[in-house]
């Protein structure tokens, strides 16, 4: 055979093989795993710290969020997938410490050395307009005093050491910070169709533009990232624009939004279609946002106090969150105390966290009311809700 001809139909053969394994390889590589943008999130990550109680809940695969948005009923176009807690954790640190939190002030106190009597004086200034509080600013400041002369030391390392530990014992990790989300008995009032059951109730409250409708928002994402069922009630009907707000969030994560069409319909009227909805439909939460604002203080109690009762008439609320903005400092605490006077609040969502380098108003808060701070607003986007976490929030403080 001409030479030439074989070089040509050695070239053919290795051209053909080439292709071949470049189509090949194209196909294997479509959807490599490690690039896929439909990573599931693993269910603890994306959990509001459930209950012990809760913690074995539901085995399926989780995160399914589009799934999720079409079993609760919502004509949802697309669904986003909410970020990981552990991310959202990692973001509160970053941007209590890029507020300028005290623990920069004092940390820059300390690395002095040799503290003097003045250098005491300015850690206590740098405590007292953190909204701490006179109170517990003298006592954060007998015990670092103490200890320094107990320890015979000024040393930057071991003031910080101890002053972590203060905060964080003020803080108090032990308590119970998780979410009641266990599904109630109804109440002999129900009268419920068989095999209906009443669903968690979360009531949100607090005055007006604190961000309820934003919290109720970003935790039903959080719920249905969980693979739980839920359903929202609009009892904000002082202005149409809030029920509207809350169904654009309902649309968004995929969520059924109980409301009235009619501005300044009775609200407990509407809490209760919607508690009334979310057990004929067994969804596992409802979650109701209230108005904040009314011509006068009793008048508002009042109304918060029928919506409790009323929607107490398919089941006991489990869970009054009382919505507070971080930036509002003591005079948020004086409307605290009237809410949780009038509604018996059992948990605290922080909000606008990180408008604020004030971080005090955490124990001021939790003190005062003696309930916890559960969660913590840490901005306007959909992710920017994260469980409270004691230890994270005093090392972001003094980072
Ligand atoms: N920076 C910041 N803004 C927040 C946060 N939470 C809510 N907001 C904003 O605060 C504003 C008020 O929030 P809403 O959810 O409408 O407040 P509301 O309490 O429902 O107000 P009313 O319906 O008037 O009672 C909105 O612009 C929110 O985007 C947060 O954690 N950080």
């Amino acid at each position: 055979m001409d030479p030439m001809l074989v070089v040509i139909a050695v070239l053919a053969v290795l051209a053909l093989a080439g292709g071949l394994w470049l189509v090949s390889g194209r196909r294997r590589g479509r959807v490599p795993p490690e690039v896929s943008p439909h990573k599931p999130l693993d269910r603890e990550e994306a959990l509001p710290t459930a209950r012990p109680e809760e913690a074995g809940a539901g085995t399926e695969s989780p995160g399914e969020a589009p799934e999720a948005g079409e079993r609760a009923g919502g004509a949802v176009a697309t669904l986003e997938r909410p970020e990981s807690i552990p991310g959202r954790m990692q973001r509160l640190r970053a941007r209590l410490a890029g507020s300028g939190g005290f623990g920069k002030a004092i940390l820059s106190v300390l690395s002095r050395g040799d503290l003097s009597e003045s250098d005491w004086e300015e850690i206590e200034d740098t405590l007292l307009t953190s909204d701490l509080g006179v109170e517990v600013t003298m006592e954060l400041m007998d015990g670092l005093r103490t200890q320094a002369k107990v320890l015979g030391t000024s040393d930057p390392e071991a003031i910080r050491g101890v002053l972590r530990s203060g905060l964080l014992e003020l803080v108090d990790p032990t308590m119970d910070r998780s979410l009641n989300l266990a599904r109630p008995a109804a109440a002999e009032s129900a009268d419920l169709p068989a095999g209906a059951e009443p669903a968690a109730a979360i009531l949100m409250v607090g005055v007006n533009g604190t961000g309820k409708t934003t919290t109720c928002g970003k935790l039903a994402r959080v719920l249905v990232a969980q693979d739980r069922t839920v359903v929202m009630g609009a009892a904000d009907t002082f202005r149409a624009a809030a029920a509207e707000q809350l169904s654009t969030w309902g649309r968004r994560v995929g969520v059924e939004v109980v409301r009235s069409e009619r501005e300044g319909a009775d609200p407990a009227s509407v809490a209760f279609d919607a508690v009334r909805k979310a057990a004929d439909q067994n969804a596992d939460v409802v979650l109701i946002d209230t108005a904040g604002r009314l011509q006068n203080k009793a008048g508002l109690m009042d109304e918060l106090g029928k919506i409790k009762r009323v929607m107490g008439k398919i089941a006991p609320v489990g869970e009054i969150l009382l919505v507070l903005d971080a930036t509002t400092g003591q005079n948020g605490m004086r409307q605290a105390q009237v809410f949780s006077e009038a509604v018996g609040v059992t948990g605290i969502v922080l909000t606008k966290l990180d408008g604020t380098a004030k971080g005090g108003i955490v124990v001021t808060v939790q003190r005062e009311l003696g309930v916890p701070v559960k969660l913590v607003g840490l901005g306007e986007g959909a992710d920017d809700l994260a469980p409270f976490d004691p230890e994270g929030f005093v090392d972001a403080l003094l980072a």
